[in-house]
């Protein structure tokens, strides 16, 4: 079983990843029963700690001084690893009855003291209420005290009401889990399993992409949710496997609790097995982005550092990107009408990628063109030098320089370049592009990419808050760490609204003075459900050529999730935090201020919350995070 947070397993092969439990009541002989799951292929068992029936047996003085069984059954090592204690279900520390409040809280603070003497990995609650709030305490005073196991919290993932239509009133299980999470601060170790509703009670696509964006680490399903096949096997309907499909992203495991006559539990999670890697297969992206899930990235600061090898590797492996900038040069060259050669410069060409790109459509078109090649990283230069005289035939002229100070030797007829972050302007092509422009045909030029804007999108992420809030860089305070935005392939996480865009560029951008300052305030739809505001997340698009205002006259590439690029991996989304985590209600408007300021040597952003409350302007003058121009 897999208690703890685990992004760092980037090399992880999720095809083996279909981790199984068996939820297995009270067994008298718990070493045979973990034999036994082990045999049927599951990797965990889910018991209780105490029950009734395993203090029975005694009698006399020590009878009072039985907890439940025995720790030597089991080595440490098999607690540790192989057993998910529930704690007892009879207990309620909310009860409105203080005498059951009292016993209660006796009894749940002896089973967390007895779970930590096991050594178990992870412990098990149930919340099938709306009001938690002594458990939370209870719970939050442990972990606050360093409690070293997860807490797995499991609920029911439709409304109550729902699966029994005779219930009193309507309740959202999310709220309890909300209302209990907040309590105990968001903390890490706290994971959700959810329960699997009947058939005709399934979440909507709107329910289940809140739960998407909630740290889950388990579905529970019943054997009597499962159907039979031809053969007699256990098969999960569609809709299941829907759901399941959508919660694979987040690595889930599964615990089968047996409520049928069917001895054969084996098959069950064989089948789970299978169904795995039926998924995964049917998500051609996976294998190139696995392992980066939720992984917080420090944008590039690409003036100031040289990109290494294994970056520029991973850019190139981006067909996708390549294909269309070639396309956008193939289209832009076809009207060429000049009896001359194009001059066509290459700014920030790495180790050529984009260059090889322009001599394919030179030679698609038959057209000789004069191509430079501009880079200002030492390493990728040396690459480009080899290129040159080994695949290029020394046709293309390569200037080792920064762009903006560049004095060409004469006008360029193209610029192409790709200096976009991953909020578009965030590795400064507007400040680059404005200084190389001064080398671009002033009446004929044609910058490609000719438009890039950003956009951001107001996202629930507790993971990501405490991505941050846990695994903050030494030389930074917690306050800085919110105050940067991070480059994250966003995996758990719910988006609240649509994304709106913010700052648009244009190149080229022949104005006296260039001002890439900009300020803009967005207020996004009402949000339809109740969720949490944990920040912002950022994309871009860009438009490479735009040939007017026909359908398919613009060469684009984004990242923006309404408009993406298929199959384009080059970007992950940039996230902008929040100090805390702000609640939302359904109907709530989110506005939030953005800013893009500049001075002498360096850029940055800044931004706060305008409502449904207001926050103080976060990372004022770039204090935490800014880009440095040299
Ligand atoms: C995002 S990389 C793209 C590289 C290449 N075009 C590709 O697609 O693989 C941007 C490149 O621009 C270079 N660069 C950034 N700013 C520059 C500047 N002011 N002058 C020259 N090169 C610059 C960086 O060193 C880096 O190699």
């Amino acid at each position: 079983m897999e208690s703890n947070d685990q992004h760092s397993d980037a090399s992880s092969d999720k095809r083996k990843k279909m981790s199984c439990g068996l939820y297995f009541d009270a067994p008298k002989n718990l070493k045979e029963a973990i034999e036994m799951s082990i045999n049927f292929g599951y990797h965990f068992l889910v018991t209780q700690l105490t029950h009734p029936s395993l203090v029975e047996d005694f009698d006399g003085p020590d009878a009072a001084h039985v907890i439940g069984r025995t720790d030597r059954i089991l080595k440490a090592v098999e607690w540790n690893r192989l057993i998910l204690g529930e704690l007892s279900t009879s207990t309620d520390v909310d009860s409105e009855d203080i005498e059951i409040q009292k016993s209660s809280r006796a009894t749940l603070e002896q089973e967390l003291g007895f779970a930590s003497h096991l050594g178990l990995p992870a412990i098990l609650i149930y919340l099938t209420k709306p009001k938690n709030i002594q458990l939370a305490r209870i719970i939050n005073e442990r972990l606050v005290l360093g409690l070293q196991l997860a807490v797995w919290v499991q609920i029911p993932i439709v409304h109550v009401s729902r699966e029994n239509p005779m219930g009193e009133s309507e309740h959202d299980t999310w709220d309890w889990w909300n209302d209990f999470r907040t309590y105990c601060d968001y903390d890490k170790r706290l994971r959700l399993v959810l329960e699997m509703p009947s058939i005709k009670n399934c979440p909507t696509s709107e329910e289940l992409d809140r739960w998407i964006g909630e740290p889950v680490k388990a579905l529970f399903l019943r054997t009597s949710q499962f159907l039979k096949n031809q053969f007699g096997k256990p098969v999960l309907p569609k809709s299941y496997q829907n759901i399941i499909q959508r919660f694979m992203a987040l690595d889930v495991q599964y615990i089968i609790y047996s409520d049928t006559e069917d001895s054969d539990l084996g098959s069950y999670s064989k089948y789970i097995n299978f169904l795995g890697k039926k998924l995964y297969f049917c998500n051609n992206m996976a294998d190139f982005i696995e392992g980066c899930e939720d992984y917080l990235q420090n944008p590039l600061q690409p003036l100031t550092e040289h990109l290494e090898s294994t970056v520029y590797e991973v850019f190139e492996r981006d067909a996708t990107k390549y294909i269309n900038y070639e396309n956008a040069v193939l289209r832009l060259l076809k009207h060429w009408k000049e009896p001359r050669e194009p001059v066509i410069m290459v700014v920030g060409a790495g180790r050529g990628p984009l260059v090889q790109a322009v001599l394919d459509v030179s030679k698609t078109l038959d057209l000789k063109c004069k191509v430079y090649a501009i880079e200002k990283n030492p390493y990728a230069m040396n690459t480009l030098v080899h290129r040159n005289k080994y695949e290029w035939d020394s046709q293309v002229t390569l200037v080792k320089t920064d762009m903006r100070s560049w004095e060409a030797p004469e006008l360029a007829d193209v610029l192409v370049s790709e200096l976009l972050g991953s909020f578009g302007d965030n590795e400064l092509s507007p400040e680059c592009l404005d200084g190389a422009q001064k080398f671009l045909n002033p009446k004929t030029g044609v910058s490609i990419p000719s438009q890039y804007t950003s956009f951001i999108a107001p996202i629930q992420s507790t993971k990501i808050f405490n991505e941050i809030r846990d695994n903050r860089m030494p030389d930074k305070t917690l306050k800085q760490s919110y105050e940067t935005p991070y480059v994250v392939h966003l995996n758990n996480f719910y988006q609240l609204a649509p994304p709106e865009a913010l700052f648009v560029f244009d190149h080229p951008n022949f104005t006296d003075c260039p001002d890439n300052k900009r300020y803009k305030s967005i207020r996004f739809p009402p949000i339809s459900k109740a969720a949490v505001l944990t920040g912002f997340a950022g994309f871009f698009e860009t438009v490479l050529l735009d040939e007017g205002s026909e359908e398919g006259s613009k060469v684009m590439l984004s990242t923006n999730p309404e408009t993406h690029t298929p199959d384009m991996v080059s970007w992950f989304p940039i996230v902008f935090s929040l100090a805390v985590p702000v609640q939302l209600k359904a109907g709530d408007v989110v506005r939030v201020s953005f800013w893009r300021e500049e001075n002498f040597e360096k850029v940055w952003y800044e931004w706060c919350l305008e409502s449904p409350c207001r926050t103080p302007i976060m990372n004022v003058n770039g204090r935490s995070y800014s880009l440095k121009k040299k």
